[in-house]
Formats: structure tokens, sequence, C-alpha cells
């Protein structure tokens, strides 16, 4: 049996080990509720992740911490559709880069896009919330991210559909918090004290979340390997 999340077949002692948080395969409501009935917390990490480096961990990390996040996927996309695909490594060279970053059990690596078959954000939130109707999911983003949010595939109807934690990182923090996207969402920003919060709330609403920045990136190692 496949774990529709880690795409992978756990042997019968991990499954039984692991029930209690990770998702069953099948539909229905996979997420069992906690001891505490509270809702499980998800972030979404989407990225293209060619390669993983520390940046991400950093993010992801930082966000499950101070969200109170029972997991962060992070969703390794097929294929940024802004993005060219030339340069584009593999999804299983991808997915692998991730992995070799990720410790403990909180941080998961996945590549549900590929097996749910969608790839625009406003896809896959809304195919996650039907299938996990018990999650409580969180969009995770870099600042970079955040302020070319306006040039996503019916951006607005993301924006209502989940919460945004944005993440800061060097050099575009300041261009991310005067763009487009925080200035027409400027009436739905949580204040610093409340961003743990930002699970429960209900879209739109977004938070930045101020916290260490590491200037890492993707094309940096890739350029850096040429
Ligand atoms: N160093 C970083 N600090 C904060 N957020 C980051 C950092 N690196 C990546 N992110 C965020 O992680 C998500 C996935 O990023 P992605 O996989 O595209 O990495 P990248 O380093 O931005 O890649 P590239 O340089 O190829 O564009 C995005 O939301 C991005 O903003
Ligand atoms: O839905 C869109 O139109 C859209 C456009 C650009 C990027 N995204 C998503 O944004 C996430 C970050 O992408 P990237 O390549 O910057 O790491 C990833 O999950 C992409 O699928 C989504």
């Amino acid at each position: 049996m496949s774990d529709i999340v880690t795409g992978q077949r756990l042997p019968d002692s991990a499954r039984t080990r692991q029930e209690p948080q990770a998702p069953a395969p099948h539909s229905g409501d996979p997420l069992p509720a906690r001891g505490d009935n509270r809702r499980l917390r998800i972030g979404l990490l989407g990225g293209s992740f060619n390669p993983a480096h520390p940046g991400h961990i950093l993010i992801a990390s930082r966000a499950a911490r101070a969200l109170s996040l029972d997991q962060v996927w992070l969703m390794v996309s097929p294929g940024n559709p802004l993005k060219p695909r030339h340069g584009m490594a593999p999804l299983t060279q991808r997915l692998a880069s991730v992995r070799r970053l990720v410790r403990g059990r909180t941080l998961i690596p996945t590549t549900i896009e590929t097996r749910l078959g969608t790839r625009y954000t406003v896809d896959t939130i809304r195919t996650l919330k039907t299938r996990f109707p018990n999650a409580r999911f969180v969009w995770i983003m870099g600042a970079d991210v955040f302020t070319q949010l306006p040039r996503w595939r019916r951006w607005k109807d993301v924006i209502r559909t989940v919460p945004i934690a944005v993440m800061p990182r060097p050099g575009s923090n300041a261009a991310a918090l005067r763009g487009q996207a925080a200035s027409f969402l400027r009436h739905y920003r949580l204040p610093t004290g409340k961003i743990r919060q930002l699970p429960e709330k209900t879209p739109p609403v977004w938070a930045f979340l101020p916290g260490p920045q590491n200037g890492i990136s993707s094309t940096a190692l890739r350029n850096a390997e040429q």
C-alpha cells in the first residue's frame, strides 16, 4: 500500500509507529484527529528544489515552530509553471536532494502534486482540502515568491483558500512588504504577536514571520557546480 504523501511503501512496523501522524493512503479523511481533538496543522512548502538547500530547511523548521505545525510537506513541484523546463533536474533527483537534508518526523518530502495530477497551486490546494478535510493547511513561501504571487494562476482564489506564511529572505523582504500582494491583502495581515493563530484563521489571511535568514539559493548552487 503506497502512501499518497511520501510515495513510499512503509513496512508494517513503520506504519504502526507513524500512524498517529502520517496520512493514510486512501479516500475519506485520512488524517486522524490529534489526542487533544485539535485538527492537524500542515504547512505546505511548495518548491522546485532544484536542488534543495539549507534555506528551505530553515524556513520549513521556522514555520513549524512559529505556527505549531504538526508537519511541513516539502512538495517537490512537477514543474513551476513560471519557470523554464530547461535546466530543471528530474523530479526524482530533486526529491532525493530534499530527502538528503531532512531529519526527524516533522518535515516530509513529497511529490504529491505529481500523484494528484496538479501543477497550479490553486488546483493543488483545492484537491488537498478535499482529500484531507480534517487538516488545517498553511501555504509557506519565501518573500521573493510573495512578490511574484500576482502572476500565479487565479492568485486571488489561492489567497481565499489557504492562510499564507511569508518567510523572510535576504534581499526580498522590503519589495514583498510593499508589493501588489501585500497591498491587496493589507487588511488581512496578522500582527507578529498573533502569528501562532495563522492556521486557525479563515482566509484570506497572511503573516510575515520574522526570524533568521539564509541567503543561499538553488541558482547559486547550480552555478557553483558548473
Ligand atoms: N534562502 C531562502 N530563504 C527564504 N526562503 C527561501 C530560500 N530559498 C528558497 N526559499 C523559498 O522556498 C520555496 C522554494 O524555493 P525554490 O525551490 O525555488 O528555491 P530557490 O533557491 O528560490 O530556487 P532558484 O534559485 O532556482 O529560483 C520558495 O517559496 C522560496 O521563496
Ligand atoms: O499556480 C501557479 O500559477 C504558480 C506559479 C508559480 C509558482 N507556483 C508554485 O510556487 C511554489 C514555489 O515555486 P518555486 O519554483 O519558486 O520554488 C511551487 O509550489 C510552485 O508550484 C505556482
